[in-house]
């Protein structure tokens, strides 16, 4: 198939690459010209994921528009607050059959919607032809060829189908789902707990403490997913435990190691000036404020909130946390 990756970042060159393995005709759009220089001369993203050799099948393009223009399936992975303005510029050039499949993690602050509202937003999609890409799949061990598993979700059966096949290979299993909101949450909101994860071991509270924290921000996750209609079952899956698992635990995961440094006492600023995004940075505003604004108790949530805005230090957080009025389990 024609594919478009829309995103040059580390999960866009490491789909990117997925894709050329499984034999489609793959091109990426990237941001930074020297991606773009990087990838068609030698090979290799020397900004995200340099150590990788791409495979052949895979050419890159600066113009967005361009690079979409005969996609039959487009990987949309651009960081969720810088989507709308990458979807205007490509809007015009998508073919009409084209699905699109977003692959971001995250909430837009702005006008607090999910990406699957967001492309509706803005390119006036057929419900049919949006998927969600969601579940535990950190960037560089895809691009290693290392096994993973990961969720489609989407509205229609025979897209799912099409997709699931295309893009399943022996090292990366692709499973469907009709729940997009429950996806699209879960994906977004675990962030936001790993950098609480983080916090956790930079404090040095130790394995019980982020046992808990895990445990707890799945419960959280859930309830707000559920009251915006995801079904349950989905916070228990690949999309939901799944990657809070990996992000919380897994080294590898940047929102994790914001929230490490922050509990390690590094200032807020110094933490945020690398080149890679944190989604969960701003999605921790997101979600707070939709938690409010539905009326849903997200405490840990709330919490890193807090951090970030520097109202609370994160030991103060964790007192707070441990000192609220005691509760049903299942409440
Ligand atoms: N890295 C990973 O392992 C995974 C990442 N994701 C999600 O994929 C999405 C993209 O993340 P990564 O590829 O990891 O990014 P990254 O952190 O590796 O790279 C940052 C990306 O943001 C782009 N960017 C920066 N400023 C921009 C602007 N003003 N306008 C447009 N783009 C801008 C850069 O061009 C670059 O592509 C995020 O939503 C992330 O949550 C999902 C699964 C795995
Ligand atoms: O979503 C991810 C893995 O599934 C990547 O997590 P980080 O953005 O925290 O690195």
């Amino acid at each position: 198939m024609k594919v478009a990756v829309v995103g040059g970042g580390s999960w866009g060159t490491a789909l990117s690459v997925h894709c050329a393995r499984a034999g489609h005709e793959v091109v990426l759009w990237a941001r930074e010209p020297e991606v773009v220089e990087g990838v068609n001369r030698e090979r290799r993203n020397p900004l995200f994921l340099p150590e990788v050799t791409l495979p052949p099948g895979l050419t890159a393009e600066g113009d967005v528009a361009q690079a979409v223009s005969a996609a039959e399936v487009v990987f949309f992975v651009v960081p969720v607050q810088f989507a709308r303005g990458v979807l205007r510029e490509m809007k015009a050039a998508l073919p009409v059959q084209a699905v699109l499949v977003s692959a971001s993690k995250g909430i837009e602050v702005a006008s607090l919607s999910r990406m699957d509202e967001v492309v509706a937003q803005e390119l006036g999609l057929e419900p049919e032809r949006f998927v969600a890409l969601s579940g535990p799949t950190f960037a560089r061990e895809v691009a290693a060829g290392l096994p993973a598993a990961a969720v489609l979700a989407g509205r229609s059966p025979s897209s799912l189908r099409m997709l699931q096949e295309a893009f399943s290979t022996p090292s990366f299993r692709l499973y469907r789902s009709a729940d997009v909101v429950g996806v699209e949450l879960a994906g977004a909101l675990k962030n936001v707990i790993a950098i609480a994860g983080g916090m956790a071991t930079g404090l040095g509270l130790g394995h019980n403490a982020l046992a808990a924290l895990l445990t707890r921000g799945l419960h959280e996750i859930a309830r707000l997913g559920v009251r915006l209609g995801g079904q349950p079952e989905t916070f228990r899956g690949l999309a939901g435990m799944g990657d809070l698992v990996l992000t919380c635990t897994g080294a590898l995961s940047r929102n994790r190691a914001v929230g490490e440094r922050l509990g390690r006492g590094e200032p807020l600023e110094q933490v945020l000036s690398g080149r890679e995004v944190a989604e969960g940075v701003p999605t921790a505003r997101a979600a707070a404020a939709l938690a409010r604004k539905n009326q849903v108790e997200m405490p840990i949530t709330f919490a890193v909130e807090a951090i970030l805005d520097q109202r609370l230090s994160p030991r103060e957080a964790v007192t707070a946390l441990m000192t609220r009025s005691l509760k049903e389990e299942l409440e």
